[in-house]
């Protein structure tokens, strides 16, 4: 059998849990990181969790690692811009692009139809270098279901769920992501394939537009955020917003807020990732998960207040605290 090689670019959280995962399964795996994470991986493997496996990792240099079956992107958005170019060694015409990411994604309206097909934005894309280096007909979507933390250089922890759910943006069935989906349960995920990725980005960016900003504006765990009466109406304001928003494109959802906001009580009293970053003073994702939607709205000609009201104070704070450009 022919093995495929598999590079995960960003050995963080979710590239850890994936990456590490999948290289305990034996999988060929390899790390596109820096710094002392690159060392961290070379001396002591891909740990997840209390597990470890050998994997090669090169340093921000992708000519070192070569051409990948499979390219899965695990950086956090505001990193693509820059980094995408650089990524160019790693892929051939074949390559498969699995962007582990949250927010509205570059490849969004590729081969979507509606209203925005074809559409990059601004805030994502902002001059097209991620679409050009990353080509959106080299994508199967992908929507990340789980939460997980950095323990260390090197070292991720998956602290809640396991599903990962894929899927061809023009949502027809193909052999790549049957494929993929095979090799993403070798390593223990629960994988779902999507005839409708899109729908699926926009429902579980449903929660990470409000619960992500107001975490890193208050700095509350999610259960306290909810707890207020007042947060959580607001919350449900943007969330129908949005809703108006997706049904407009082609991403209608159909759960009332109250049951979306039930999933996430159900992660308890979790700090959203956002919230992880701006604790440890890195730049925030404020334009894939905020901006970008505020951006939708714009090019149909929709106002968001509320969404509009959220992403000013958050990006404000931000700004205050050297988290947003
Ligand atoms: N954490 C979570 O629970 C979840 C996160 N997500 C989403 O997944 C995506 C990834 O998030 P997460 O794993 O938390 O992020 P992390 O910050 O934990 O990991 C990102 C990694 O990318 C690395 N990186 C950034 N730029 C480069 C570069 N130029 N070259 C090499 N490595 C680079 C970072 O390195 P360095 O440390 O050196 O900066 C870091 O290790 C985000 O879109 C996030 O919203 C989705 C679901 C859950
Ligand atoms: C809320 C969570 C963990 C849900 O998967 C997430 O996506 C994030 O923190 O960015």
């Amino acid at each position: 059998m022919v093995e495929t090689r598999v590079c995960v670019v960003g050995a963080g959280a979710v590239g850890g849990v994936i990456g590490g995962r999948l290289a305990r399964a034996g999988v060929p795996v390899s790390a596109l990181a820096r710094g002392a994470t690159v060392e961290a991986l070379r001396t002591h493997g891909w740990r997840v969790d209390d597990d470890s496996a050998p994997v090669a990792a090169a340093d921000a240099d992708a000519a070192a690692l070569g051409p990948h079956d499979v390219v899965i992107i695990a950086v956090k958005a505001h990193h693509l811009p820059a980094l995408a170019p650089a990524l160019t060694p790693l892929l051939t015409p074949s390559t498969v692009l699995i962007p582990a990411l949250n927010g509205v994604p570059w490849w969004f309206f590729h081969d979507f139809g509606g209203a925005l097909e074809g559409t990059v934005l601004a805030a994502t894309d902002p001059d097209g270098a991620v679409t050009a280096a990353l080509p959106p007909s080299q994508v199967l979507g992908c929507v990340v279901h789980l939460a997980a933390r950095q323990a260390g250089p090197g070292h991720a922890r998956l602290t809640a769920g396991d599903e990962l759910i894929i899927g061809e943006p023009s949502g027809r069935p193909s052999e790549r992501a049957t494929r993929t989906a095979e090799l993403l349960r070798s390593a223990g995920f629960r994988i779902t394939v999507s005839d409708a990725i899109q729908r699926e980005v926009w429902y579980k960016l449903w929660g990470n537009m409000t619960m992500n900003p107001i975490s890193a504006l208050t700095t509350a765990t999610a259960d306290l955020i909810l707890d207020d009466p007042l947060v959580n109406a607001f919350i449900q304001r943007v969330m129908t917003e949005a809703a108006a928003l997706g049904a407009l494109i082609g991403a209608p959802i159909t759960e009332s807020t109250e049951d979306r906001i039930a999933v996430t009580r159900r992660l308890g009293a979790f700090k959203t990732s956002m919230l992880q970053d701006a604790e440890a003073g890195r730049p925030i994702e404020l334009d894939a998960l905020v901006t970008a939607v505020r951006e939708i709205g714009d090019r149909l000609a929709i106002p968001t207040p509320h969404l509009d009201a959220l992403l000013g104070l958050t990006r404000l704070a931000a700004r205050q605290r050297g988290l947003y450009p």
